[in-house]
């Protein structure tokens, strides 16, 4: 009985080339599952954690019934079934939560495709909104905060649309995501059914991460371009930790994060001041948090869904930053900001906030990427800082 086959057939375990069209990918810290087919997926609209405790459930009656009719597994890891799933940035929008238990499943440790020196090429591109609108944007956002009657931080977001020479080459293209960010999250998940249409992208940021009773969330806010002089990167990188502008964007994401974790956790590590976590082109302050849950039926996926989303891809209020960024932003955030991640029946898992990312359809891509605003923001340098954060994609594409 095939309901539940344990390994890829692919006999290059192990390797990125054979990824295909409609398979999945979640890799952190140098694990990746790479899964195949869909055994289970949510029906839409189901309430998401709800869902992935049916879906998990069922995927653990049905290795239970392969059990008795196969031989053991020869990789005891696929043993627990495990859900890869992608969570849009608002769970009413259009874009629906995909939860699915891969049909097969295996753990890739490196990407090993040797992506080439040149990627594709672009044809056409668009900002939108422009970069006028874009500041004109921040401006806004910046009155609606100086209004004090309660919002405190919003992140404001832009795209960037392509058409492209050719189609994205998945298996190159998540090769070079995963060597441009080995320490990151890389994810790619298809978004239709058949998987033309992909969601991907390498993240720094770990949204949560549960093994056990043990928590991590590392938020990431407050941002700096580096440089390609020694001495001036680590100049730059230490104005970032005594940046009052930078400490309040990210003393906001931590508020957030430790409303929501201290009532579900018996001990709770916060450090009190940021410390530095850098990617190829940026410096980001970054917190460490770690904890202890209160109840070991948590899930990774219920802690994803307590935290999401957090000032740092929205804001503080949470709703009231949501109404005002949907007043001021002219797209559909989808995927973006949402958080894509795995959980596995124990309720382990990792999600990562869904940023650095594109949404590729055939040769369109539409790239994302959002700065937050407090008082003392400059709409000029906002524009300059999402489009850092976009050119840490296109890099990572292979884009030029
Ligand atoms: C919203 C993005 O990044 C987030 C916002 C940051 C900031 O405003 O400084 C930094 C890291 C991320 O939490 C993005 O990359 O699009």
């Amino acid at each position: 009985m095939d309901m539940l086959a344990r390994t890829h057939p692919d006999p290059r375990a192990g390797d990125l080339a054979g990824f295909q069209p409609g398979d999945s990918l979640f890799t952190a810290q140098g694990l990746g599952f790479h899964g195949r087919g869909c055994l289970l997926r949510a029906a839409p609209r189901e309430d998401v954690g709800a869902c992935a405790a049916r879906l998990l459930a069922q995927a653990d009656e049905l290795r239970a019934e392969a059990d008795t009719s196969e031989p053991a597994a020869a990789d005891a890891s696929a043993a627990r079934p495990l859900l890869l799933g992608l969570l849009p940035y608002d769970p009413a929008g259009p874009a629906p939560a995909l939860l699915r238990v891969p049909r097969s499943l295996r753990r890739i440790d490196a990407p090993r495709v040797l992506p080439p020196a040149r990627g594709g090429a672009i044809r056409q591109r668009r900002e939108h909104p422009d970069q006028a609108g874009y500041e004109r944007g921040v401006s806004a956002a910046l009155e609606r905060i100086a209004r004090a009657d309660g919002l405190r931080k919003l992140v404001l977001s832009r795209t960037l649309e392509l058409e492209l020479e050719h189609p994205l080459d998945l298996p190159e293209v998540l090769a070079r995501l995963w060597r441009a960010s080995p320490h990151g999250h890389t994810y790619a998940l298809p978004v239709s059914e058949d998987g033309p249409d992909y969601f991907l992208g390498a993240s720094p940021e770990l949204l949560v991460r549960r093994e056990g009773r043990r928590v991590r969330v590392h938020p990431l806010a407050g941002t700096a371009a580096r440089h390609a002089d020694a001495t001036e990167d680590a100049r730059i990188a230490r104005a970032l930790l005594d940046s009052p502008k930078d400490l309040l964007e990210h003393a906001v994401v931590v508020e957030a994060i430790e409303a929501a974790l201290r009532p579900l956790c018996r001990t709770l590590d916060i450090p009190s001041r940021p410390g530095l976590t850098s990617t190829a082109r940026l410096w980001h302050l970054g917190t460490l948090i770690e904890g202890e849950l209160a109840d070991a039926a948590i899930s990774a996926l219920d802690l994803a869904i307590a935290l999401h989303p957090t000032p740092a891809v929205c804001g503080l209020p949470t709703a009231d930053a949501r109404r005002a960024i949907a007043a001021l932003e002219p797209f559909e955030r989808g995927y973006f900001a949402g958080t894509a991640g795995w959980c596995d029946a124990a309720g382990d898992g990792a999600w990562a906030v869904a940023i650095r990312c594109a949404h590729a359809s055939g040769r369109r891509l539409t790239l994302s990427a959002g700065a937050g605003i407090v008082p003392g923001s400059v709409p000029e340098l906002e524009y300059q800082e999402t489009g850092n954060k976009l050119r840490t994609i296109l890099d990572a594409l292979g884009l030029h």
